[in-house]
């Protein structure tokens, strides 16, 4: 089976990664850039990597677009121009759903099916070198197939999808653009304007950028997100973003009257009814990077806390398939968080670990 994957970035990458070693399959990569098809091989992301439309896209069972939202229509459009495998299926992994499936519409894909999607993880880093196998496990990968998809076209791509442990959920494109713009198009737009509202301030007081400190940080991670990425999205989901900022604005002007009116019990209600429904909120769910195998522990902050732990691991022939330091507490329950590979190694862990004085959670 061949997976072509067109820009093998973050995403592109990460599912490259998901399929690649995989019996019978092959993984080729595309790029437009000469220098990026080097990185691909390089870093043993794909079987192939080509800067040719064609060679990629030929006898290819399934395509993935993961190039910039605002690229897709013209990929869709010269993918109908060129001769695909019978029943080869094309999707995208774009942001948004709504506009790529009106495109989709138009075009005349005669013997191949599009089946819009968009895995709902990620991070604000970007380019292959962020990529990772485990990045979808866990996080819901939305699928938007039209009613012309077939029931076998759908599954095909649904199982293939299994690889990367995400689970498969299945939207009306619109719908997903009014969500998706509510639970993430909105946030880094208001992460970035805080940020600059903070930069401004901090341009005639450096004293701004010296305590800005775990809720600033917290807040304003994404902020950081790919700005060609987001420009795209941004742009493409307009009309949506434009009624979320209205009501936005409705929000920030409730704030200025609760304050002006010095309504503590105002201000009482707003976190309480926000801190009730965010604790509802599924955890470890919004795009970071989780395993099945994790386990978290608090670690005091000493020089070499974090040698000896993988030292006492290696020890022990624990073999840690990463190691991350996570700076806001908020959703788990430690500071660093241990991944294995499998469930054995995971339970030999949360054996050994409080023997070396550390409680293990999961
Ligand atoms: N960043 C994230 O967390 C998520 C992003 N997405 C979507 O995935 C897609 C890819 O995003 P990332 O992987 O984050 O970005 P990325 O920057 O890591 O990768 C983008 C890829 O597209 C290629 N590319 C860039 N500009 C291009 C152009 N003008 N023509 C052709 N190829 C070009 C790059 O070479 C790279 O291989 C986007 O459509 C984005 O909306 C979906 C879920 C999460
Ligand atoms: O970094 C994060 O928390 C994200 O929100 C990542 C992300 C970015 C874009 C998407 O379309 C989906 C997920």
């Amino acid at each position: 089976m061949k997976i072509t994957i067109f820009g093998v970035g973050l995403i592109g990458g990460s599912l490259a990664l998901c399929f690649k070693g995989k019996p019978g399959i092959t993984v080729v990569g595309h790029s437009i850039f000469p220098e990026e098809v080097q990185k691909y091989i390089d870093r043993h992301v794909v079987d192939i990597a080509t800067t040719s439309m064609e060679e990629a896209a030929s006898d290819a069972d399934f395509i993935f677009l993961c190039v910039p939202v605002g690229k897709l229509a013209s990929y869709l459009q010269q993918l109908s121009q060129m001769t695909l495998k019978e029943g080869c299926i094309i999707t995208d992994v774009g942001s948004t759903k709504a506009s790529i499936a009106a495109c989709a519409k138009q075009t005349d894909l005669q013997n191949v099916t599009f089946i819009g999607g968009h895995p709902m993880a990620g991070s604000e880093r970007s380019g292959v070198e962020a990529a990772s196998s485990i990045l979808f496990e866990n996080a819901y990968y939305v699928l938007t197939p039209e009613e012309n998809v077939s029931e076998e076209a759908y599954t095909r791509l649904a199982d293939l999808l299994q690889h990367t442990r995400a689970q498969i959920v299945r939207v009306d494109p619109k719908q997903h653009d009014d969500i998706v713009g509510a639970i993430s198009h909105l946030p880094h737009l208001i992460a970035v304007a805080l940020v600059n509202q903070v930069r401004q301030y901090n341009e005639n007081n450096t004293l701004y950028q010296s305590l800005a400190a775990g809720g600033f940080r917290d807040i304003t991670r994404i902020a950081n997100s790919d700005p060609y990425i987001w420009r795209d999205i941004l742009l493409n989901n307009k009309d949506v973003l434009l009624k979320l900022l209205q009501d936005w604005n409705g929000q920030v002007e409730s704030f200025i009257d609760i304050l002006k009116r010095e309504d503590g019990e105002g201000i009482v209600q707003e976190f309480s009814q926000a801190g009730a429904f965010r604790s509802q909120l599924p955890e470890r769910r919004k795009g970071m990077i989780t395993s099945l195998y994790d386990v978290y522990i608090n670690v005091p902050d000493t020089p070499g806390i974090i040698g000896r732990i993988a030292t006492e691991l290696g020890n022990h022939e624990l073999n840690l398939s990463n190691l991350q330091i996570i700076e806001s507490r908020e959703d788990v329950p430690g500071v660093l968080r241990l991944s294995f590979r499998n469930e054995k190694d995971w339970d030999r862990a949360q054996q050994l670990l409080p023997t070396l004085g550390f409680t293990a959670y999961v």
